[in-house]
């Protein structure tokens, strides 16, 4: 079942992902070519920014990743149109979803994972970089995987074009996420070098399932320390780096950035330039299928183990965003069905499904599951990346037990989390929608949506619309922790 909105010449399908003014949808033309389209609200844009910022801000995202077309570790943008009210924007679509989705917290990838990764990071960068255009708020929430698991750059909205015909220029817009933001980001600074710094953060991120501090702004907190140690931290998580991840990562992460190691330098590294697994000679994915059960393998939610502190990881406190926030209420951000509700399919309600059939194919059940070899079981079947690690999140888990009965654990749970909640009804669906800060004080929200999917059966699904993917792993991990086995199903016979 599909919609169409007046002058838009594809189908449009379920909604993928979504940003802070935006819905991002499925969409197939009559080739069934499958495209990912970012759909703005004009009226709500305007609301939020003012018809002018958001015009200069559109214009300046689709100039500037037009420009960028043509590396396959960037995805790929097709074309832009409007109508009264709705401007759409048509991409690649990034079949493997978000990379960071799929990392565990405070654990991270392998290291042979994180170098394929941190290679097309980079080739991407390198690129961008050589079209002039600074990125300015690479995040995990940015890097998108293809099919076949290859890293995809997105989202030009912050993008600035700091060098033209030879000439370059210092921007001074203070944009970026807090945790990924270089030091001199409050003042002037070259974009490349703010964009090295993040990617620098990303690649501690990748290792660790962390980033080493809340900011890099002011000198407080483990930035502090880092200073304090000439910026060659030795203690933990540093000490756990190779010599080689170690010496790339310091040299992004220099403060003063005509320190700051350039991309060639990077590009060049002996931690780069050496055998990297699971890369072919063109730089693309060598074994799609090995790369995705690697993934897989590392992330695990043990029901077993008694809860951490929630508090600890996720509570209120003053949001200091360095990227320029707009004024939503929290009615606008709770209200997404609304605003982009034209855009909707029916709600499927009490499809009679073949549970054990659908589990067995879900590799998020693998996370839970007690049943050795799950991932072992899909990957001797599958022959593409996302067949393992498809595109939805993974954050979400089955249940048995009586929709009103996962309610009030929830609310439960929320509660002890100090979790701003509201909730919605519609037919065969119960929505609680979430917002609170993260350990870095950055905002988190999304949905929690529970779906009926007969035999008694219930699909509870985290949906992230903003905030960092690591992040709200976490607060999946411990509301699922906190709500354990009498509710979430960890093994397909249960
Ligand atoms: N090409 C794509 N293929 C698949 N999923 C995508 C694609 N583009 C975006 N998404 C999904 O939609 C989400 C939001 O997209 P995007 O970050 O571009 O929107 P935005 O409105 O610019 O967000 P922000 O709130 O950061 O301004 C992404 O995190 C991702 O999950």
């Amino acid at each position: 079942m599909t919609k169409s909105i007046e002058n838009f010449p594809c189908h449009i399908g379920k909604e993928i992902g979504t940003g802070a003014f935006a819905s991002v949808r499925l969409c197939y033309d009559e080739n069934a070519k499958i495209y990912a389209v970012k759909f703005i609200n004009k009226k709500f844009a305007t609301k939020c920014m003012g018809s002018s910022v958001w015009a200069r801000r559109i214009a300046s995202e689709v100039q500037l990743h037009r420009l960028c077309n043509g590396h396959k570790n960037i995805i790929h943008f097709y074309d832009t149109a409007e109508n009264l009210h709705w401007r759409w924007v048509t991409l690649e679509f990034a079949q493997g979803g978000d990379l960071f989705d799929k990392i565990e917290p405070d654990v991270g990838v392998d290291e042979d994972v994180a170098q394929f990764y941190f290679a097309q990071l980079m080739e991407g960068i390198s690129f961008m970089h050589s079209k002039g255009v600074a990125h300015r708020d690479l995040k995990p929430e940015n890097i998108l995987l293809d099919y076949n698991g290859n890293l995809k750059l997105s989202d030009f909205g912050f993008a600035s074009l700091y060098a033209y015909k030879g000439k370059s220029r210092l921007l001074n817009s203070p944009v970026g996420s807090p945790p990924y933001a270089a030091p001199e980001i409050t003042g002037q600074y070259d974009g490349a070098k703010v964009d090295i710094w993040s990617c620098g953060i990303i690649l501690f991120a990748l290792l660790s399932g962390n980033t080493p501090w809340d900011e890099a702004i002011s000198n407080t907190g483990d930035y502090l320390i880092y200073r304090k140690q000439g910026e060659r931290p030795s203690s933990y998580p540093w000490n756990r780096l190779s010599p080689g991840a170690y010496s790339v990562i310091t040299g992004m992460l220099r403060t003063d950035p005509s320190k700051r190691f350039p991309t060639k330098r990077i590009l060049q590294h002996p931690w780069l330039t050496s055998n990297i697994s699971f890369r072919t000679d063109n730089g693309n994915c060598s074994d799609p299928v090995a790369l995705a059960s690697r993934l897989m393998l590392k992330l695990h939610i043990d029901l077993d183990k008694p809860r951490s502190s929630l508090t600890d990881s996720a509570s209120y406190g003053t949001i200091s965003m360095t990227q320029p926030t707009t004024k939503v209420s929290d009615s606008d951000i709770h209200d997404h069905t609304a605003i982009y509700g034209h855009l909707s399919q029916p709600v499927q309600v009490n499809e009679e499904v073949d549970a054990s059939e659908l589990m067995e194919k879900d590799p998020s059940l693998s996370q839970f599951c007690n049943t050795n070899g799950f991932i072992e079981r899909l990957a001797g079947k599958a022959t593409n990346f996302y067949e393992i690690c498809p595109p939805e999140r993974l954050t979400r888990f089955y249940s048995k037990a009586s929709k009103q009965y996962i309610i009030d654990r929830l609310y439960d749970a929320l509660r002890l989390l100090a979790v701003s909640l509201t909730t919605k009804h519609t037919i065969g669906q119960s929505m609680l929608y979430v917002k609170l800060h993260d350990k870095r004080k950055c905002l988190l929200q999304g949905e929690i949506a529970l779906k009926t999917l007969g035999h008694n059966l219930e699909l509870v699904n985290f949906i992230k619309s903003s905030g960092d993917p690591l992040e709200w792993r976490t607060f999946f991990k411990n509301v699922v922790s906190s709500l354990g086995k009498p509710i979430v199903l960890t093994d397909i016979t249960s």
